[in-house]
């Protein structure tokens, strides 16, 4: 973070936060982290992690049983009063009344929300105008998660909570939903995201964590979470030009005409490998050069953990 960021109002805070299921199953073990004012953060993790489970105390659906959680200042669970009217929450299963209309839905809501937006306003933010005289039941899969987002903005929040938004849109309407979430940060709203598209978290977080087994195991901005793995270079090799050809500490890399190599210096070896096929002659078909993507840190950082993890056998 910079210093910029620092002097930011901290909107969402957890420290050292637990919380067990009935039988004594803890699934948050101790979670610590801090969103600053207009920041969107993202919660990333395995099944079963405990993300549901951290944002639901901090949603006020539930009360830590150790550490403590502040939303704007309050204990959301404590303080809902306070903190509800502020807050919008998207949650994975929004359980609407199937029979009530689009605008129906909207309207009951917006009935019970202190300062609600216009239902057209709402709808058309969401790209549901054009469904607003269908009944709920009626709406695809990707529909309906449009609609609780519109529920959830309802109030204009300050902070907005997103689970998992875009599970069931097709690529445009992630697409739209990304600009959305750009918008509203824009305007100010702080924004925790749950996803488990990693596409997502980098297109969208400025930090994010990753949590497995109810703790988290790594924090960062997404540069810093991947800066640690190495970049990726693809290529064919044009027939007759066998791998042998290649320079010699590139070769090994080579299984038949298709090589991939990985590298903590994608400047370096790119150079090397490009004066190679420009002093050779060769075209190296189908060549693609890039970082390591979230995705793969993710991979990396579940399987490790999953590695330690494992009980030895007798
Ligand atoms: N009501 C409950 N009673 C008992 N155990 C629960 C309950 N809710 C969740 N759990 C368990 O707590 C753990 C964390 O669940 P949680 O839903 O928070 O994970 P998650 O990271 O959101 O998972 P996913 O990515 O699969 O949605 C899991 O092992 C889950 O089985």
């Amino acid at each position: 973070m910079t210093s910029d960021d620092m002097s930011r109002e901290c909107v969402i805070q957890a420290e050292d936060v637990r919380r067990s299921y009935a039988g004594g199953f803890e699934a948050v073990s101790g979670v610590s982290f801090s969103v600053a004012r207009g920041e969107l953060f993202a919660l990333l993790g395995t099944n079963g992690a405990g993300k549901t489970s951290t944002v639901e105390l901090l949603e006020g659906l539930a009360r830590p049983d150790g550490g403590t959680v502040r939303v704007l200042g309050h204990a959301p669970y404590g303080d809902r009063s306070q903190v509800r009217p502020r807050i919008g929450v998207m949650l994975q299963e929004g359980g609407f009344p199937s029979e009530l209309s689009v605008t129906e839905t909207v309207r009951m809501w917006a009935g019970c929300t202190s300062g609600a937006r216009p239902t057209g306003e709402a709808l058309e933010l969401v790209g549901l105008g054009h469904r607003a005289r269908v009944r709920v039941k009626q709406l695809s899969g990707g529909e309906r998660r449009r609609l609780d987002l519109a529920l959830a903005l309802l109030g204009r929040p300050e902070v907005l909570f997103l689970d998992e938004p875009t599970t069931g849109l097709d690529a445009e309407g992630r697409r739209d939903t990304w600009a959305l979430v750009r918008r509203l940060q824009e305007d100010g709203t702080t924004v925790l995201l749950t996803t488990h598209y990693l596409e997502e978290a980098e297109a969208l977080a400025d930090r994010l964590v990753i949590m497995h087994r109810g703790r988290i195991v790594t924090a960062g901005t997404t540069a810093e979470v991947t800066a640690a793995r190495p970049a990726r270079i693809r290529f064919e090799l044009p027939e007759g030009v066998p791998a042998a050809r290649l320079p010699l500490d590139l070769r090994a890399a080579a299984e038949g005409p298709r090589v991939e190599i990985r590298t903590h210096g994608l400047q370096d070896t790119l150079t090397e490998l490009l004066r190679w096929a420009a002093e050779s002659g060769v075209r190296l078909h189908g060549l693609d050069a890039r970082s390591a993507s979230l995705e793969e840190a993710f991979l990396d950082i579940a399987q490790s953990a999953a590695e330690t993890e494992e009980v030895p056998v007798p």
